[in-house]
């Protein structure tokens, strides 16, 4: 299969992108999820007539002075006669009784015993939220498709829901491979190094709400790697990093084939990260990862996030560029996509010093990624660029 072109990969890519299955949640777990229908108000708020302050209740007009018969907190409920020129103590988010229509705040009365007189007497029905004045019972509260964030997960806990119908997030494995890796905690052996990779997917994925099921190690050998492979495939989406080179120590591609997962691209025009495959079992979408770790890291900015953003979100597979002014030159010679470090201010955008694919130090001080297209062999000061927001958590 020839290699393809960025926007080839994402149009491949964006082919498999169906929406997982919605799934039933209690409220509380919900959060990062996206509704997979609309909400309708089971209930109206307020649910009754409500206090909106401190003060007493009362018929409109009836008097300037009135007796005070009992006392209406938060919470309680009781009935008052309200005959003639009577009043209820009242406290703020208490029930307003039936007979009574206006709130007199506490501070335009005089109060004499059980007596109190009205200072300032105000309009009628004031300071009484009527049942349903900010939300009526079969009102739409939520549309499909919206992000449970924590403020519409405690305004949905105000309508007593205790579950709601969400759009399931994908169960992710992360394969990391590699004869060198080492893990923290021990003196590096010669030839070794820290495992890095691994690390930096869980965390990225972890920042954007997509936990990461299982984080598994392979050496690089064939048998282990199939085998690694053939019992990850029942997660929806499954991440490999390294091993997807030509080398003589690269076995993902083979294992993959191994195991049946079809090839849907291998390959891209692309700096970094020429090696990502990409590929298909069932329901199961996997990605081969570059194991250099800015190769890796870009490849899950760039293909990876926004996959998992579409199918746990409904809607469409999106390529979040967005524009901006290059503030620097760039030679793009080679007719490959490039994606760069950069730092974003305003529009303004500064290539990093440091573009090194082996290391994911440009990575860690960017807050954005230039993409250059295949296109295009050179930028100046000035130049307008396309650029994709990275670290913005
Ligand atoms: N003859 C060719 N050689 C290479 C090509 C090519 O086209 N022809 N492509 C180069 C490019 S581009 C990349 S990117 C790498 C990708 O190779 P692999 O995906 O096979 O990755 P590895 O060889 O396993 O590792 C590359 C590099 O990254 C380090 N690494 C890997 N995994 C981790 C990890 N989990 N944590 C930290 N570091 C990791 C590994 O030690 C290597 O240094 O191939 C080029 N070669
Ligand atoms: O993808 Mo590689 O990172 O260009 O070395």
């Amino acid at each position: 299969m020839k290699m393809v072109s960025v926007s080839e990969a994402l149009s491949l890519i964006s082919k498999h992108a169906q929406d997982l299955p919605a799934v039933k949640l209690p409220l509380r777990e919900s959060l990062g999820y996206f509704l997979a229908e609309d909400i309708h108000a089971p209930i109206s708020i307020p649910p009754f007539r409500q206090s909106a302050m401190d003060g007493y209740a009362i018929r409109f007009g009836t008097a300037e002075s009135y007796e005070v018969v009992g006392e209406s907190k938060a919470g309680d409920f009781r009935e008052f006669g309200m005959e003639g020129a009577e009043a209820v103590r009242i406290l703020t988010g208490a029930r307003v009784p039936d007979l009574a229509d206006t709130v007199v705040v506490q501070e335009n009365i005089c109060r004499e015993g059980s007596k109190i007189r009205i200072q300032r007497m105000p309009k009628p029905f004031a300071n009484v939220r009527p049942i349903g004045e900010q939300v009526k019972q079969g009102d739409r509260i939520a549309k499909k498709g919206t992000k449970v964030n924590a403020h519409l997960l405690g305004f949905l806990a105000g309508f007593g829901l205790e579950e709601v119908l969400v759009i399931n997030k994908p169960k992710i494995t992360v394969i990391v491979t590699g004869n060198e890796l080492q893990t923290a905690g021990s003196p590096l052996r010669p030839g070794g190094v820290y495992e890095c990779n691994g690390i930096a997917m869980e965390a990225t994925l972890a920042e954007a709400g997509f936990p990461v099921a299982s984080l598994g190690q392979v050496e690089d050998e064939q048998f282990a790697t199939t085998k690694a492979i053939a019992k990850a495939l029942e997660a929806d989406v499954l991440l490999i990093s390294g091993g997807i080179s030509t080398g003589d120590y690269d076995f993902v591609k083979t294992a993959l084939e191994a195991n049946g997962v079809a090839e849907i691209f291998y390959q891209v025009n692309q700096k970094p990260g020429r090696p990502l495959w990409f590929g298909r079992k069932g329901k199961t979408l996997v990605f081969a990862l570059p194991g250099n770790p800015a190769a890796m890291a870009v490849c899950l900015q760039v293909y990876v996030m926004p996959l998992l953003r579409k199918i746990s979100a409904g809607g469409d597979f999106s390529f979040d560029l967005e524009k901006g002014i290059l503030f620097g030159d760039l030679d793009n010679a080679c007719g490959k996509g490039r994606f760069l470090c950069a730092s974003e201010e305003s529009g303004m955008l500064r290539l990093l010093g440091q573009q090194a694919c082996n290391t994911l130090g440009g990575l860690a001080q960017a807050n954005a990624l230039v993409y250059v297209e295949e296109s295009v062999s050179q930028l100046g000061f000035g130049d307008k660029v396309q650029f994709l927001r990275i670290n913005r958590w």
